[in-house]
């Protein structure tokens, strides 16, 4: 179980914005982000994965604190250890596919797996640049699940895929997060986007 309570002020263009989060993702579920552009879906992700620090509250994992700031509890993203799907998908220039995952995991059947399901098995010597924008944002969600996580957390992850792509993909993708018992967010523009997929959603802003 994800708790999270917690506050953060934006710097806006147009001033400040104070953005409070207060949710329990219970474990195995799948959740939708939604919420106009600017309202802070982006940060609320880094938030939880421990890339920007809340200014205040609390964010906890099971019993484990990963951030208290009246304990000035702080845990590194590595301790936390979640699957964080980017937005602009963070690839290494210099890696081909197969090093992306390699770097993350040595379980060689587990990466063979991933590549199958992300369609990049024929592609695992290409480096991002030789790869399409679906194929690399396809890249960036394996990458995500190579250390498998049991917190998932996705930012616009299929805004690069077409229509029959996505489904098959997402189909495959909630076989995977059942068998690693992990907790998924999801922040999703479209609201099409998961039908099918039974899931909580959180709105902000
Ligand atoms: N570390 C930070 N500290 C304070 N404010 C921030 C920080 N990072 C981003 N912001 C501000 O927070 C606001 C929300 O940004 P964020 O990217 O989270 O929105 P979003 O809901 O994901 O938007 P979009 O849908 O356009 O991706 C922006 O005004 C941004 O400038």
């Amino acid at each position: 179980m994800i708790a999270v309570d917690i506050e953060k002020k934006l710097k806006a263009h147009n001033g400040l914005q104070m953005l409070r989060i207060k949710k329990v993702f219970v474990p195995g579920s799948i959740t939708r982000i939604t919420g106009p552009s600017g309202a802070g879906k982006t940060t609320l992700l880094k938030m939880i994965a421990g890339l920007i620090t809340p200014d205040s509250g609390s964010i906890k994992a099971n019993s484990i604190s990963w951030f208290e700031a009246a304990q000035n509890i702080d845990l590194s993203p590595q301790q936390r250890r979640v699957g964080f799907v980017f937005q602009d998908y963070a690839l290494f220039p210099n890696m081909t596919v197969k090093q992306h995952l390699e770097y993350a995991t040595n379980d060689a059947e587990w990466i063979t797996r991933l590549l199958k399901t992300g369609g990049l098995d024929n592609f695992t010597g290409h480096k991002p640049n030789h790869l399409s924008g679906g194929q690399q944002q396809r890249l960036a969600i394996l990458r995500a699940l190579a250390i498998k996580p049991k917190l998932i957390l996705m930012d616009e992850p299929f805004s690069a895929l077409d229509l029959k792509m996505k489904s098959a993909l997402i189909k495959d993708l909630q076989i995977i997060f059942t068998e690693l018992g992990a907790t998924t967010l999801i922040v999703s523009h479209n609201p099409q986007e998961l039908d099918g997929v039974t899931g909580d959603e959180l709105e902000i802003g």
